[in-house]
């Protein structure tokens, strides 16, 4: 744990993250697209090859709506550096990304990332980090996306008074809550496998922390074998809400909210199941070999399609 004297709020709130850039190609939004699973179980499939490939002569591939959360990995390769804040890099997890699209993403970009602190928590055997990353378009300066994204630091809590546990954050706590799962039936079930080399070829776009491809490291963090890169079980269940409830079409996709609630092994089966509430989507993925839900949140959409 921390040592309680390090920890400086002060210092914490004034704390600058450097900006950084992102430039990516139709190649990048490709690998991407393959690396969450599109056309992964069916090599021409009519809402997905769109993805990687220039299909009908479109002059350009369409881009992901998740692909967004990979402009704010850029900020935290080299891990996160908060004054006061000490952690073993091998133990922090994914908790949460919550991502705001303010516009259908362009094929090839160069990208400026803003980065603050969103939150800080010390949930006394846990530091909970929330980074927040807006990212702008260079050429013309247009805010694309916001990403909000929760770190979860095993043994990093500690570091404040434990009568009152320091908890700060910046934005209103109802903008992303946990999603309540109803109790119906839901409106689709989407069921796909996640291959067994899923995260070695999710990893190439830009995610190469060791915890999701080396056996060695992924024992000391306490895991059988390498885990999947969280975002890549977001990846995987916002494909299945394209496809069964926006018919496709991922331009009618608003914001994204995942919470990661367990570990997912490549080469499991993810079912995704999704309810309508109004023009949001609530969704829980679940691993069917171990029938324990992995991830839960929900999807806001512009609309709904005419054909629901
Ligand atoms: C783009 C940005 C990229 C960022 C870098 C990411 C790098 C990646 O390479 C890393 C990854 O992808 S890791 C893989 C994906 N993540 C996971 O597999 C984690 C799955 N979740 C867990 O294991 C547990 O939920 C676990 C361990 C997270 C929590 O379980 P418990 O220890 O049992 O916690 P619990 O006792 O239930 O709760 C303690 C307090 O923490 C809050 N909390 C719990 N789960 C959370 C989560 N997932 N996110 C945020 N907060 C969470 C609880 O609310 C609780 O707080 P409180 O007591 O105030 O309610």
């Amino acid at each position: 744990m921390a040592e309680r004297s390090q920890f400086d709020h002060d210092r914490v709130l004034a704390h600058k993250f450097p900006e950084s850039t992102y430039v990516y190609t139709e190649r990048d939004a490709a690998i991407y697209a393959l690396g969450v699973g599109a056309c992964g179980r069916d090599a021409i499939d009519a809402d997905e090859l769109k993805y990687v490939y220039h299909e009908n002569g479109q002059q350009s591939i369409q881009v992901l709506p998740t692909f967004a959360a990979l402009l704010s990995l850029g900020s935290m390769t080299n891990g996160i550096d908060l004054p006061g804040l000490q952690y073993d890099p091998r133990l922090l997890l994914h908790g949460q990304q919550y991502i705001e699209l303010y516009r259908p993403f362009p094929s090839s970009a160069s990208i400026q990332n803003k980065v603050s602190l969103a939150g800080l928590h010390d949930k006394g055997k846990a530091a909970i980090v929330e980074i927040e990353t807006k990212s702008y378009e260079k050429e013309s300066g247009e805010l694309l996306c916001m990403n909000r994204s929760t770190i979860f630091l095993r043994g990093a809590g500690g570091f404040s008074n434990s009568t009152r546990p320091y908890s700060y954050s910046n934005y209103p706590n109802n903008q992303v809550t946990a999603a309540k799962i109803p109790k119906s039936q839901p409106f689709a079930v989407f069921e796909d496998l996640i291959q067994p080399s899923q995260a070695l070829l999710y990893r190439l776009s830009g995610d190469y922390n060791p915890l999701h491809s080396d056996p060695m490291i992924a024992k000391v963090a306490g895991f059988s074998r390498p885990i999947l890169h969280g975002l890549c079980t977001l990846g995987f269940a916002v494909r299945a809400i394209i496809k069964c409830i926006c018919r496709g079409d991922a331009t009618i996709v608003k914001n994204i909210f995942g919470r990661f609630l367990l570990h997912v092994y490549p080469g499991e089966t993810l079912i995704t199941e999704m309810w309508l509430d109004g023009l949001r989507v609530i969704y829980q993925a679940k691993v069917k070999e171990r029938n324990r839900a992995v991830l839960s949140g929900f999807v806001g959409l512009h609309h709904l399609t005419s054909s629901l």
